[in-house]
């Protein structure tokens, strides 16, 4: 009987995993410096932090956040008081308040200090503003008033031959009561000088990218993409990815490859990866001769630098499993073979050491049943993939179990299950997860399109039942 006496624990395994990845990041990963417009889903390689001084504060400058006029809040506030304590001796009701000229977004701030006019005679001043303009320089303009709280007389003089600049006079009741500082956006009240605007290891969001653009930084620095192989084995297998056959034209006992299809579009969908990053080979026969010959040419003797193989099938005890001696033969080291999960326990995980050839490059060999295949790609490949780019280690999401009411499993496997999120108002989680009944086989593909995570149950679990918070993780990944 053969057993697997050197299983290893699921722990064990994503810690050799990353501590390769780690040794890989150190030494050969390269950093590339792209266009902003090229940054989005990628990884900041290093902190970007924005400018010291006024340059690096958002906004810039104290600046208007209504059409209106800025005003000496104070001034106003006595000229309303003076009208108040007359009020109903002559009928005058509002102030009047005497526009000095115009400011709109784009222009540079009017500087204007109380010195140049003559508050003394009750002439109270403005400027017209505009959202977004500066608020003139000098500490005088303190506040802003909308346009649609006053009234207006405009003023046309004529000089001569030419037309002054337009000038109004606004008027503001003296019932309407203006804060101070009111509607003016403050330098620095959206970020401060120095900031921290983006931090390594983060995968970069539009936020981010209107971050740095609002300070003109127009390019990011970021590790390259991991590049990936994927082979598919069995001569089961007819190839999806050339014709479009159709069932009938399989021949008796062939299948069409779904392993290929799925592990290609699922390491799309983790947006860590672009379609010119993952290359399908061309699997003919299944003989361990033209696998190792695959992997020489394609991978090991290609110019591209692949980083990443991921093979599936083959790998298990069966009379045709050769991959595991294959790829030793091919100079890997084996890090582990088998391992206490379900599904995917005979998945094998091997590395090229730098200096070997390309090196630093990961071998996973996964199981060929889809489900193994859906699983492990998303519990040892995925990990590896973010370590490689500098993002931080997932975690769970947490979920209560609506159904099934019982689940039972072997002590001593990490388990997981195709799952379904489901958003609930009945607990106070708000999120529910309900585990597909009848999708779990191995073999069976329906539960990763009818799913969209995962309930992870830990090795020490030896049931769950419904009710219970659960560990959960999304098919796609974090944010995904
Ligand atoms: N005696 C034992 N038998 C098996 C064991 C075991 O421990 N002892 N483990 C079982 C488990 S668990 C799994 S998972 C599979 C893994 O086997 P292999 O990795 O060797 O995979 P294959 O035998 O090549 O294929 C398994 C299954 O998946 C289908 N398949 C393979 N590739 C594709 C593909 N690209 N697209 C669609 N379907 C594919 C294949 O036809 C088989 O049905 O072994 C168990 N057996
Ligand atoms: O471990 Mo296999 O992957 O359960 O079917």
């Amino acid at each position: 009987m053969h057993s697997h006496d050197n299983m290893i624990s699921y722990n064990v395994a994503v810690d050799k995993i990353t501590a390769f990845a780690e040794e890989v990041v150190s030494t050969s990963l390269a950093i590339e410096e792209l266009p902003l417009l090229k940054a989005l889903d990628r990884v900041a390689a290093k902190d970007v932090r924005g400018p010291e001084g006024p340059e690096g504060t958002l906004p810039r400058w104290d600046n208007s956040a209504m059409d209106g006029i800025c005003v000496n809040a104070r001034h106003i506030a006595s000229a309303q008081a003076k009208l108040a304590a007359a009020a109903g001796e002559d009928g005058e009701s509002e102030v009047k308040i005497r526009s000095l000229g115009r400011v709109v977004a784009g222009d540079a701030p009017p500087t204007f200090t109380p010195n140049m006019w003559d508050y003394e005679d009750g002439d109270i001043v403005c400027y017209e503003i505009m959202t977004g303009a500066p608020v003139p320089k000098g500490n005088f303009f303190d506040s802003v008033i909308k346009i649609e709280d006053l009234g207006r007389t405009r003023l046309v003089r004529q000089i001569e031959e030419d037309v002054e600049p337009e000038q109004s006079i606004f008027t503001l009741p003296f019932t309407t009561h203006i804060l101070q500082g009111q509607h003016i956006r403050r330098a620095g009240e959206d970020i401060p000088a120095g900031y921290l605007l983006l931090s390594k290891g983060t995968l970069i969001t539009p936020g981010h990218i209107a971050l740095l653009a609002s300070f003109g930084i127009l390019r990011v620095s970021v590790p390259r993409r991991p590049r990936i192989a994927i082979i598919t084995t069995g001569k089961e297998l007819t190839s999806t990815t050339s014709a479009t056959p159709t069932t009938s034209s399989l021949a008796a006992g062939r299948i069409f490859d779904t392993n290929g299809p799925y592990l290609f579009s699922t390491l799309l969908s983790t947006h860590l990866l672009s379609a010119s990053d993952i290359t399908l080979l061309p699997s003919r026969n299944d003989s361990p001769e033209h696998f190792e010959e695959l992997v020489l040419t394609h991978v090991l003797g290609s110019e591209t630098k692949y980083d990443v193989v991921i093979s599936t099938g083959a790998v298990s005890m069966g009379v045709h499993d050769f991959v595991p001696a294959a790829v030793r033969r091919l100079g890997f080291d084996v890090g582990f073979h088998h391992l206490g999960i379900k599904p995917g326990h005979p998945a094998l995980f091997a590395t090229l050491p730098k200096g070997e050839r390309q090196g630093g490059v990961a071998f996973f060999a996964l199981p060929g049943n889809p489900g193994a295949v859906g699983a492990t790609e998303r519990f040892l490949v995925r990990p590896y993939l973010r370590t490689l780019l500098g993002l931080p280690r997932e975690g769970p999401t947490f979920a209560t179990l609506l159904q099934p009411s019982h689940i039972c499993k072997k002590v001593g496997t990490r388990n997981w299950l195709k799952a379904r999120f489901v958003r609930s108002t009945s607990n106070d989680e708000g999120l529910g997860v309900e585990v597909l009944d009848k999708m779990q086989g191995s073999g069976m593909m329906r539960g990763l399109a009818e799913g969209d995570c995962y309930v992870e149950l830990l090795e020490g679990a030896e049931s769950v039942q419904s009710g219970q918070r659960v560990r959960c993780w999304r098919f796609g990944g974090e944010g995904v």
